[in-house]
């Protein structure tokens, strides 16, 4: 813990009016849990403050934030602080960004900047500064970007000689004089609405940004190797998924059915050849309970099927029955590294799993030389795809109340597998969390599919662009996807989370999408890291900041740091209760939920600390 930056923080936030509830509980875990707070990777000092729009009002309390002086980012922006530039903040010797724009400071600024050498980012914008602009900026030799517009400043504008600036804003002050040589380089609109000497014209604009480049989205071409393997492989697959079934099925049923009309018993021999290994009898297809698979082998021989996808764990197809209302998913999987009784336990325990996020498992075929399951089909394809389809083709964007359920149910199906037992002495771990694996259920909230396969499969390559499918989620102390922990799965939704919000998917570049986000964050520039699809929704700017702080939370390199799960369901839940605007989602209570529902047969429900935190 930073105690000593707890205390200032609390010193601070109690002598300062704010109108929205914070979660500065001393209770909590500062570097963790609390809203706006990012700490230095032992947790010994808080290194960001950022509280955007948290309705702050009157000035800033003395000998407060100054105390945070290993601070490198503060982000005031869009509140109603007023009174003087805090003369203590020179002691935050270290920021790199200060952002208190859009507030009602006064007063002039200060006179010495220099005490900020490191300051790459520099806005006081939108606020009633007044006096000149001190020469003494020109020191920030660091400065990337600076703006000082929509203030009320005054006299000539100094000569600053910065070679790293990029970016310069003074609109709408009232400098006056001609414009310095050393800013000839910039656009005249950046000191468009002052009172300058007609040295320059300048043309009638309001922003002087210099506008950041959005980064290239490429194409995403996820859906198209299951479409084109479909169309290529659509004669055999149409057979291998109709007469699979049809097989298996005859297995099971064939007993209780009292025995197979002649065509379909040849079909049944032609497979056990082909796919029982010479062991069909004492193999069938196990339905679980609450299975209403309502097709028989009529159905089967006319149902059509097509690839969905090859995973690392095998392939994927949809099975659909001419009835037009069945229709399943089979996947055949590849590299079972384990033996029939360890299958067939991992599948009772992941078959009795019954959670609203968790996508149910129908069914389980287990033979020497083929081993399958059954899952419902999801139309509307899973997150991944409904995140990065048909970008840019007039697609139908997911909004922010559906990406704010998928992660809270995301986060709660996770929560649930870590609290099922896989064995009497091992917790039930997911291993592989990822977009393509959540699936919306039928409140649209996330549902996680492929729960307990990480653990049975001995993963080989995928075949592209999958290959790197799971490595841009694998947390980076996994080596063995067999061998993750739950802190690996925290890891994996932290990067789900960073997705959502991004728009952006981790799995062509490795570990680059976090990366990507974790420079952004860095540099705060917030339009930049949300995915543009997000813009067009109001008032959701401090959520979406929230759930970044969750994501990035989840993402700490050392697996020990990060959050436990039944942590990051209080967190993402509270998203939206910090916005206090009774917005809620259902019963918000992920956690108890969880907690209450009754014990999946076979397995025990691992103790939990969720009453630890309130
Ligand atoms: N029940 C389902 N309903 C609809 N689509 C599904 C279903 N199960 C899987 N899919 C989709 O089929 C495709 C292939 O899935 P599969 O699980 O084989 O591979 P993956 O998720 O890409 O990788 P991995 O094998 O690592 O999980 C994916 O796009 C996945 O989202």
């Amino acid at each position: 813990e930073p105690y000593e930056d707890k205390e200032a923080l609390l010193d601070f936030i109690r002598n300062i009016h704010h109108s929205r509830s914070l979660n500065w509980d001393t209770n909590f875990p500062v570097c963790f849990l609390w809203t706006g707070v990012t700490c230095n990777s032992d947790n010994t000092r808080v290194v960001a403050l950022r509280l955007p729009g948290m309705g702050l009002r009157g000035s800033i309390p003395s000998n407060t934030l100054s105390r945070l002086s290993s601070l490198q980012i503060l982000s005031l922006r869009s509140n109603g602080i007023s009174g003087d530039f805090p003369q203590d903040f020179s002691n935050l010797r270290n920021l790199t960004s200060l952002y208190l724009q859009s507030n009602k400071f006064t007063g002039s600024l200060p006179s010495d900047f220099s005490v900020w050498n490191s300051l790459t980012v520099l806005d006081l914008s939108g606020n009633r500064f007044n006096g000149s602009i001190p020469p003494s900026i020109s020191s920030l030799n660091h400065l990337t970007s600076l703006n000082l517009s929509n203030n009320s400043l005054t006299g000539e504008i100094p000569d600053i000689n910065i070679p790293s600036l990029q970016q310069i804003n003074l609109t709408n002050n009232h400098l006056t004089g001609i414009l310095p040589n050393s800013l000839m380089r910039y656009p005249s609109s950046a000191f468009s609405g002052n009172e300058l000497s007609s040295q320059i014209a300048i043309p009638p604009a309001t922003s002087a940004e210099t506008p950041i480049p959005q980064p290239a989205r490429k194409p995403r071409g996820k859906l198209t190797e299951p479409a084109i393997l479909g169309i290529v492989l659509g004669g055999c697959v149409v057979s291998f998924a109709a007469i699979a079934l049809l097989m298996i099925c005859s297995y099971s049923r064939g007993k209780n059915d009292g025995g197979l009309p002649t065509t379909k018993t040849r079909l049944k021999k032609k497979k056990k050849k082909d796919i029982g290994g010479g062991d069909g009898k004492s193999n069938k297809l196990v339905f679980f309970e609450g299975c209403r698979l309502a097709f028989d082998l009529e159905d089967l021989l006319r149902a059509s099927a097509e690839v969905l996808g090859k995973g690392s764990y095998g392939t994927t197809y949809k099975a659909a029955l001419e009835d037009a209302t069945t229709t399943v998913v089979v996947k055949r999987l590849k590299e079972v590294g384990v033996g029939k009784k360890e299958f067939e336990g991992q599948m009772e325990v992941v078959g009795g799993i019954k959670h609203e996020n968790v996508c149910p498992l129908r069914a389980y075929y287990y033979s020497k030389d083929e081993k399958l399951m059954v899952y419902d089909f999801y139309d509307r394809g899973s997150v991944s795809v409904l995140l990065h389809g048909r970008r840019g083709e007039g697609r139908t964007a997911l909004d922010w109340e559906t990406r704010m359920r998928i992660a809270i149910g995301a986060a709660r199906g996770i929560f649930y597998i870590h609290s099922t037992r896989q064995s009497a002495a091992k917790q039930l771990v997911h291993g592989n969390i990822k977009a393509s694996n959540v699936f919306l259920n039928s409140d649209n909230y996330g549902s996680i599919n492929d729960v307990g396969l990480a653990t049975l499969i001995t993963p080989t390559p995928a075949p592209a662009p999958n290959r790197s499918a799971s490595s841009g989620y694998r947390a980076p102390e996994v080596t063995d996807p067999r061998k993750a922990t739950p802190a690996a799965d925290v890891y994996s939704f932290g990067v789900l989370l960073l997705e959502l919000l991004t728009g952006k998917s981790p799995t062509n570049s490795s570990s680059g999408g976090v990366r990507w986000v974790n420079s952004v964050v860095r540099e705060e520039w917030t339009a930049e890291v949300f995915d543009v699809e997000l813009l067009r929704y109001p008032n959701i700017e401090e959520e979406m900041v929230e759930m970044l702080q969750i994501g990035m939370n989840c993402v700490v390199r050392m697996p020990e740091q990060r959050p436990k799960m039944v942590d990051v369901v209080k967190m993402v839940e509270g998203i939206r209760r910090a916005g206090g605007e009774g917005r809620g989602f259902g019963s918000d209570s992920g956690v108890e939920v969880a907690m209450s529902t009754p014990t999946p047969p076979g397995s025990d429900r691992v103790g939990s600390s969720s009453s630890a935190i309130q």
